[in-house]
């Protein structure tokens, strides 16, 4: 670390109270084309930082990672989900990693009932008809959606954000069964009336309404692979806010193509920024382009998080949102 402020480099535009902030505090270099940045951008960031400030859009692998400079210490990810960060690898050369958790919540919940509701009630084709003039009226038989309410949410994932979801679906009176490596205490699940399902396969098939609210982890890659797709009800919907890489995407648009499911809500993809056309023009399938955290409060509040994170470890104590918490 060189003597003064902590050179930190960030590879995004952030919201403006942020960067003034983070100008305020050290020595910082703002990326102000907001252009992801390259290979050589982001080696060359890391051989020059103390501290570095990737997105979700930075792959930060081994082979990056073998680039860092000496002064490189921490690497504090914008975002909560770090599947795009070689964690171990970063350990291994004491570098720690922090995230933003906890701000996005909300949001996020938000974002996943939003697609709840609008994929079962219809929302792309009832905008569309109006957008392009063909609404010839109120119909008893026209764009009849599904109900939700009495309906079996099957949460994957039972994180801060899975029971942000589940509160929000009780509220719409679904009904709430997850699945989750550990199963929540039993308070918990009491007051979400919650049920857990120890078999994933077991739950799947027995669902309305599937939301993806794991992180992407080598153990939850493909977890909703093919086979798993095929153990869903005809009638389900599936909804994910997480990570692309959670569900087969392949195997998932075959499915919504050949109308073995009744539709899907996705916010995030297996190779973003590129979706499987497969997916593109379908009428019940809903897709947004990775917006699930978007809210400005969110953003900011990122951004404190980060700084936190920053200037936390600059005061030579513990950064509070480390990801491994063992790193120091
Ligand atoms: O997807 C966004 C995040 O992980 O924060």
């Amino acid at each position: 670390m060189t003597s003064g402020k902590l050179r930190v480099v960030v590879t995004r535009r952030l919201p403006e109270p942020v960067e003034t902030r983070l100008r305020e505090l050290f020595d910082v270099d703002l990326n102000l084309d907001d252009a992801p940045m390259s290979r050589e951008q982001l080696a060359d960031a890391m051989r020059r930082a103390d501290v570095l400030v990737p997105t979700v859009t930075d792959r930060i692998d081994q082979r990056l990672l073998a680039q860092a400079g000496p002064d490189l210490k921490l690497i504090a990810n914008y975002g909560a989900g770090v599947d795009h960060i070689d964690v171990e690898t970063a350990r291994q050369r004491g570098i720690l990693v922090s995230n933003t958790p906890g701000v996005l919540t909300e949001d996020t919940a938000d974002m996943t009932m939003a697609l709840i509701l609008a994929v079962p009630r219809r929302l792309k084709e009832g905008l569309r008809l109006i957008e392009n003039d063909e609404w010839a009226g109120w119909s008893p038989t026209g764009l009849t959606g599904r109900r939700i309410t009495g309906k079996r949410l099957g949460i994957l994932g039972m994180g801060r954000i899975g029971q942000a979801v589940a509160r929000r679906a009780r509220a719409f009176g679904m009904q709430i069964h997850y699945h989750n490596r550990r199963r929540l205490h039993r308070s918990i699940e009491e007051s979400l009336e919650a049920t857990w399902w120890e078999s994933l396969d077991q739950m799947l098939a027995r669902m309305d309404v599937i939301s993806v609210n794991c992180p992407h982890t080598p153990a939850t890659y493909h977890l909703l692979s093919s086979r798993r797709l095929k153990l869903l009800k005809p009638t389900a919907y599936i909804v994910n806010t997480s990570r692309g890489e959670v569900i087969d995407e392949a195997a998932l648009a075959r499915m919504l193509r050949a109308g073995e499911l009744a539709g899907a809500g996705l916010d995030v993809f297996e190779r973003e920024p590129e979706v499987n056309p497969e997916l593109k023009g379908l009428d019940n399938v809903i897709l947004l382009p990775h917006m699930g955290s978007n809210t400005i409060e969110g953003r900011i509040e990122m951004g404190e998080k980060v700084i936190i994170n920053i200037k936390t470890f600059a005061d030579g104590h513990r950064p509070p949102d480390l990801v491994v918490p063992s790193m120091l």
